[in-house]
């Protein structure tokens, strides 16, 4: 349904986008994940016609944003909550928009009941909190019932409820077979929502697979083991192959081989364990380890010049 072809976008001497190739489907929800200034909003804004790409291209079910005859019915976005107009009511604001994009009145209504905000419909959006203003930028982006929804950071600064509706909210959207392409820095919220992920650092991509597959690093993944025997039972499976590291804690993280097969080799040494935890890698943690070439700016130790 998004279908960017080798998109650039070069300000000045900055290449913010660098030959970005990728292919969202339909059905379900895709993290857009990057550290800070890898081009994730400028992305996010050619796919939305806002910045022209300098060359490459970049379609929503096959047009250029600029081509689509009812935009507002095809793509639904949430890029900056507060860019509203903080005198007008909520219902109001909604029906300029849905007016200007010829989207029938009644469809207001709807989607204030669906962001939760049917209660405030009459308060002047300048008094509405955070929260508020991200269910209002929802709602917007749902006015016209679209089949492909981005969006740019929904959860900065909401509290976990909201954090949940909106988890909820984007699953239930990619169920209903539309597309939902979603950025965030917060990976443990993206582990949580995101099926698939795409991931860029200083403008081109890293990875562009399922979540499960980014993820699936062995050198992320170990066992836990608590042996009151710690030193023999490393020697044990350091002799089978498993790579054995000892913490400051005195516990060992294996790589190399799986919990039943560490318990098996305790049992048959006669060595006590008293923890065997298969600890899997974090999104966190993925994420760390692939973008470490990328990061744009990096606290410099004391001293390093
Ligand atoms: N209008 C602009 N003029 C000049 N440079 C820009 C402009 N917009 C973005 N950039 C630069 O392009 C790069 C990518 O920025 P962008 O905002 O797309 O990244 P991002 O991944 O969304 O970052 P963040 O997570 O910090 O929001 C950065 O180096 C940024 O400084």
């Amino acid at each position: 349904m998004i279908k960017a072809q080798d998109l650039t976008k070069r300000y000045g001497t900055t290449t913010a986008v660098d030959g970005l190739s990728f292919d969202l489907k339909p059905g379900v929800v895709t993290g857009f994940l990057g550290p800070n200034g890898a081009g994730k909003s400028t992305t996010m804004r050619m796919i939305l016609g806002l910045d022209r790409p300098t060359s490459g291209s970049v379609t929503v079910g096959g047009k250029s944003y600029q081509d689509l005859p009812a935009p507002l019915r095809e793509v639904g976005a949430l890029l900056d909550a507060k860019a509203v107009h903080g005198a007008r009511t909520a219902y109001r604001h909604l029906q300029w928009v849905a007016q200007a994009g010829g989207i029938p009145r009644r469809r207001v209504g709807e989607v204030l009941d669906l962001a939760g905000l049917g209660g405030v419909a009459d308060r002047k959006v300048g008094s509405f909190s955070l929260g508020m203003y991200q269910r209002l930028g929802i709602a917007t982006a749902l006015l016209g019932d679209p089949p492909v929804l981005l969006f740019d950071e929904p959860v900065n600064g909401l509290d976990p409820e909201g954090i949940f509706w909106i988890r909820t909210l984007m699953r239930d959207l990619a169920a209903e077979g539309r597309t939902v392409f979603v950025s965030s820095h917060l990976m443990n919220e993206m582990q949580e929502t995101a099926e698939h992920v795409v991931v860029i650092g200083r403008g081109e991509l890293i990875a562009d697979m399922p979540i499960t597959e980014f993820m699936q690093r062995d050198s992320l993944s170990h066992v836990r083991v608590v042996s009151p025997r710690a030193d023999e039972l490393a020697r044990v499976l350091a002799g089978v192959g498993g790579e054995v590291t000892r913490g400051a804690d005195g516990a060992l993280a294996v790589t190399g081989l799986d919990a039943p097969k560490i318990g098996d080799l305790a049992l048959e040494h006669g060595l006590g364990v008293h923890e065997l935890t298969p600890v899997r890698a974090s999104l966190e943690a993925a994420f760390m380890d692939r973008t470490r070439a990328s990061v744009q700016y990096r606290p410099t130790a004391e001293g390093d010049q």
